[in-house]
């Protein structure tokens, strides 16, 4: 798996694979691994899927409990500490998750990382999964603060395309979504294959 997450002017960028593993074992090339939690709240998966699938509706539904019970939405730290402390109860129990929370609350917007080994951490840049070593290659030299919407998109797009490249462990679709004041925007689906043609032509264009 490749996830990536990154701040930026214009909001936050959310982009990922959707291969599904078994060892060497490809389970599925169509994974859904944004959960929507809310308009204003999006998580990623990484690591065990169950564990993942799992984890997420549990906090889905804590979410929707949070906002009955208050007469208003959970702000984003605040649910990315109530994931953090649920699975921190099964630290070294086998739990496998590597997850960010992206949203948008009073204090504007919050992206945060948390594992079952426990980090929470709140950030500007993540990317999370096997792939992402490759990710934050291209991802870390195109990243600026003041990238335009399309460039942020084809940036979050670009990065994961490498990574599905590279890493055996991810790949099919590319993925990608933004998070706004005004909630969750889905911006593209795109097979990694299609990306590396086009890519490829890209080359071809620019020599
Ligand atoms: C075939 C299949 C699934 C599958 O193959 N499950 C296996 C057992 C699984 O958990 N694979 C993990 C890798 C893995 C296997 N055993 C583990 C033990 C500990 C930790 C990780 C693993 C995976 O693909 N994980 C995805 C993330 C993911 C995948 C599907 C759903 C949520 C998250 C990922 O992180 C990359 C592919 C690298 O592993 C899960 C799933 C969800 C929805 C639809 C189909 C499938």
């Amino acid at each position: 798996t490749t996830t990536l997450g990154f701040m930026y002017q214009g909001g936050i960028i959310l982009a990922v694979d959707s291969r599904a593993t078994g060892g060497s074992y490809i389970g599925s090339q169509g994974v859904e691994k944004v959960i929507r939690i809310n308009d204003f709240l999006l998580g990623t998966m990484a690591g065990g899927a169950a564990d993942c699938v799992y984890w997420d509706r549990v906090l889905a539904k804590q979410c929707r409990m949070y906002e009955l019970r208050n007469r208003s939405r959970i702000s984003v730290a605040a649910a990315s500490k109530l994931i953090s402390n649920m699975v921190y109860n099964y630290k070294g129990m086998g739990l496998s998750i590597g997850m960010m929370l992206a949203g948008w609350d009073k204090k504007g917007p919050g992206l945060y990382y948390v594992d079952s080994e426990g980090t929470r951490t709140a950030g500007k840049v993540f990317s999370v999964g096997s792939g992402s070593v490759f990710a934050y290659g291209v991802l870390d030299s195109g990243y600026r603060w003041d990238l335009k919407d399309e460039e942020a998109f084809e940036l979050g797009r670009r990065a994961i395309y490498h990574a599905t490249h590279r890493d055996a462990y991810s790949g099919g679709i590319v993925r990608v979504f933004q998070m706004k004041s005004t909630g969750f925007v889905h911006i593209s689906n795109q097979d990694s294959k299609d990306l590396h043609y086009a890519y490829a032509e890209e080359k071809k264009q620019n020599k």
